[in-house]
């Protein structure tokens, strides 16, 4: 998978150097190309943005520099296929587990978070002629910009490729990934502070020990996320 991430502040995404994204890149799993949308402002100043028209508090984010990094992408796009463009923005469509899934299986992804009070709404519908575009939002909170989104994304979408964790196993019991929250876990010592591990995890048992944790996972889930309780028993009703 190739990755652009576009930004005033491409020092963000220094994170995704680290651990199993890091090494996912320097295993040629995969490829993170930071740009400074500033490169693609050729007025003195480098500016990027401008007063609202119709007024209004804030800036917004001018649309030429995003065209012409977009266009730069475009023009390094090594295959046919139209390249997928996320723009993190509140007023997008919640980002899920299914959504990193989905987007896990598409070649190249290019990310445009904006900053201010967003982009010029015409880079979305001049985008959406070159690119498949998602506007994706990682929660209903108050961000300065989408550059954490854009972290945030990256990790949950690039850790389901095939080899970038080593432990392909454990993503089948994460939180979300079967439509419920994880289990609780524990480790050694068995006796810690005056408190026990349960026992049926010391049992042996591993037919005793996995319906624990599918009833554990459960109850969880129900007490913490009624929504993802309901849409779970509406799509295993059948199991009930
Ligand atoms: N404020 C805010 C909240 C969610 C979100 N998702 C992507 S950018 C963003 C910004």
């Amino acid at each position: 998978m190739r990755i652009d991430a576009l930004s005033i502040f491409p020092e963000f995404f220094e994170v995704l150097d680290l651990s199993l994204i890091g090494k996912a890149q320097r295993d040629g799993l995969l490829q993170i190309n930071r740009v400074q949308l500033r490169d693609y402002a050729f007025d003195r100043h480098r500016t990027v943005d401008d007063t609202p028209t119709g007024g209004g508090a804030g800036m917004v984010m001018k649309p030429e520099p995003w065209a012409l990094a977009l266009e730069d992408v475009l023009a390094s796009e090594g295959s046919a296929a139209r390249p997928t463009l996320i723009i993190p923005t509140p007023s997008g469509e919640v980002f899920t587990q299914a959504a990193a899934q989905e987007l896990a299986e598409h070649q190249h992804l290019v990310f445009a978070p904006g900053r201010f009070e967003g982009i010029d709404e015409r880079v979305t519908d001049w985008a959406a002629e070159r690119f498949e575009v998602r506007r994706l939002s990682i929660g209903d909170y108050v961000l300065n910009g989408g550059e954490v989104a854009v972290v945030v994304m990256v990790e949950a979408i690039t850790r389901l490729i095939p080899g970038v964790i080593g432990n392909e196993e454990s993503l089948a019991e994460e939180s979300h990934s079967d439509g419920l929250l994880e289990y609780p876990v524990y480790t050694k010592p068995a006796q810690w502070r005056g408190r026990s591990v349960p026992e049926v995890l010391l049992s042996g048992d591993h037919a005793k020990i996995a319906a624990w944790r599918q009833e554990q996972q459960r109850q969880r889930t129900r007490q913490v996320r009624p929504d993802l309780w309901d849409a779970w028993l509406e799509n295993h009703s059948a199991d009930q």
